[in-house]
């Protein structure tokens, strides 16, 4: 049984409007697979098809063998978690609260743990007792991505999880994805920010009108970073 989150042939409609036409895609444990491409492409669609979020999919979707089929919540119970873009927090609840709910035991091992998220979001260490919702955007942002790891997912998807953070809060969020893959989760990245994806990147997909037009890996973007820019730039 072959360890990865599979995509084949993978269309998704949102009623009768076809978004996804036949996507191929491969995950592999702590491996990063960033999504890229131009707005309005299909990136969320992608991620949202994987969690059972659209009208009808057509193709195959499988986590380590076995499909992945069925509305959200057995989704997630088979491995695999989604960062949306916009932020949700338990507003009412602290911090502490926020992150203590969102932990699940790995598999194996101890995976992600309440230290790990304080190490590597010292700000949310800094701000336990205080209710989600007064955070800042950024620190809401640092929150929702701690909960995906604390519930220890086999693979992780994030959408656009730097978008309008601060520098410093980007390093953080890079330093999770680091962490989650030295863990051996899967991760899926769409992210506009190339610097961030090249920076944690193992394979690299295009994606235009639905499909996937090229796939390159972190060598062939080390040999010809050019390359991947030229790709995502409007003519
Ligand atoms: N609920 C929906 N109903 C109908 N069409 C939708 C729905 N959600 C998205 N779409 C359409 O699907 C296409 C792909 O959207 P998607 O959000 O996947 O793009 P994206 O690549 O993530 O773009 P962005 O970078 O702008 O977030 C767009 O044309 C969008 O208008």
């Amino acid at each position: 049984m072959k360890q990865a989150l599979t995509y084949q042939d993978v269309s998704a409609f949102y009623g009768n409007s076809q978004i996804l036409h036949g996507i191929n895609l491969e995950v592999l444990p702590g491996k990063v697979a960033c999504l890229l491409g131009l707005n309005g492409m299909g990136k969320t669609t992608t991620l949202r098809t994987t969690m059972g979020l659209v009208d009808r999919i057509d193709g195959a979707i499988t986590l380590n063998g076995v499909p992945l089929t069925g509305p959200t919540h057995r989704r997630s119970r088979l491995g695999v978690t989604l960062v949306p873009e916009d932020r949700k927090v338990f507003a009412n609840l602290t911090v502490d609260e926020n992150l203590r709910v969102a932990i699940r035991k790995p598999v194996t091992g101890t995976g992600f743990t309440m230290e790990d998220a304080i190490r590597i979001f010292p700000r949310l260490g800094e701000r336990l007792a205080q209710k989600g919702g007064t955070l800042s955007g950024g620190e809401q942002q640092m929150l929702v991505v701690a909960r995906a790891m604390l519930s220890n997912p086999l693979y992780m998807m994030l959408d656009e999880p730097t978008e309008g953070l601060a520098p410093s809060y980007v390093d953080a969020i890079r330093d999770s994805i680091i962490a989650a893959r030295e863990l051996g989760i899967g991760i899926i990245l769409v992210e506009q920010s190339l610097p961030l994806a090249q920076a944690v990147g193992d394979d690299f997909y295009i994606i235009e009108n639905g499909q996937i037009i090229a796939s390159l890996t972190r060598a062939e973007v080390e040999a010809d970073p050019e390359r991947l820019s030229n790709m995502l730039t409007v003519e």
